[in-house]
């Protein structure tokens, strides 16, 4: 995330001055401070709507660093962690993980990234998520770009995406779209009513998806010149 200090301070010393703190964390006893503004972008869309795959395209054209979510967690599962056998649950069931375990995975994977772009992708899941999101990181987004799909064309792209995952079989997949629109979809709501949302149709194939990808991505000035 740009220039990060980690400055030790004495809990009663805690008075620390900086020019322009744009993100400040608390780490225990260590304040972590980010002193270069960070851009995200959220991406959300239901399962198979084809976030993973364009978010890989914006990687490789325009330099951000990718963070999904539902990476993080299966990783945080093999690492043989405490929370491992509480996210696998969720995760086979289609359920919301709880936020502070989300929150801390997304936070040290920005932490370590050195990089000050980010897609976050399949994250928030629901308005607590947002919420809790924004009032621990004090990070909003730039845009959320929203992947457009019948459930149709994401579920026969899912039974088709052969990766092994447990949450890909039909029963699950059912889960996940009803958990998508009851909990999920009022998050992009929440943001469209800010103006912030960029919808893509994503039930197009992947090279066409990523011109309408791309042309949000490109700046107004950028687009003119071509
Ligand atoms: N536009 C597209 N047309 C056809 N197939 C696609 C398209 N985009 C992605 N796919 C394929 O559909 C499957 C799901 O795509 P992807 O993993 O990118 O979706 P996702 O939104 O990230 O899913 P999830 O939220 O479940 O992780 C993959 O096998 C991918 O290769
Ligand atoms: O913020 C998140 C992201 C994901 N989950 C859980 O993981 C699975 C799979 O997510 P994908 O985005 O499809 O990789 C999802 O169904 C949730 O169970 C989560 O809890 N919170």
């Amino acid at each position: 995330m740009g220039t990060v200090v980690e400055t030790p301070v004495k809990e009663a010393d805690a008075t620390v001055t900086v020019k322009k703190p744009t993100v400040v964390f608390v780490l225990g006893k260590h304040f972590v401070l980010a002193l270069s503004s960070v851009f995200v972008v959220i991406l959300s869309g239901g399962p198979g709507s084809g976030k993973g795959t364009q978010c890989a395209n914006i990687v490789e054209h325009f330099g951000y660093t990718h963070l999904s979510a539902g990476d993080l967690l299966r990783a945080e599962i093999k690492s043989g962690s405490e929370n491992g056998t509480m996210i696998q649950n969720m995760i086979k069931e289609g359920k919301i993980v709880p936020s502070e375990v989300t929150i801390k995975l997304l936070q040290k994977a920005m932490e370590e990234s050195g990089n000050d772009k980010f897609l976050i992708d399949g994250f928030p899941r629901n308005e607590e998520n947002r919420a809790a999101f924004e009032a621990v990181t004090k990070i909003e987004p730039e845009f959320v770009l929203f992947f457009d799909c019948s459930e149709e064309e994401m579920e026969r792209r899912i039974l088709n995406r052969n990766q092994g995952r447990e949450d890909d079989n039909v029963e699950t997949i059912r889960k996940r779209f009803k958990v998508f629109l009851e909990s999920s979809l009022p998050v992009v709501q929440y943001y469209e009513a800010k103006g912030k949302v960029r919808k893509i149709d994503a039930a197009k194939p992947v090279a066409e998806v990523f011109d309408a990808v791309k042309a949000v991505f490109t700046p107004k000035d950028e687009k003119a010149a071509a």
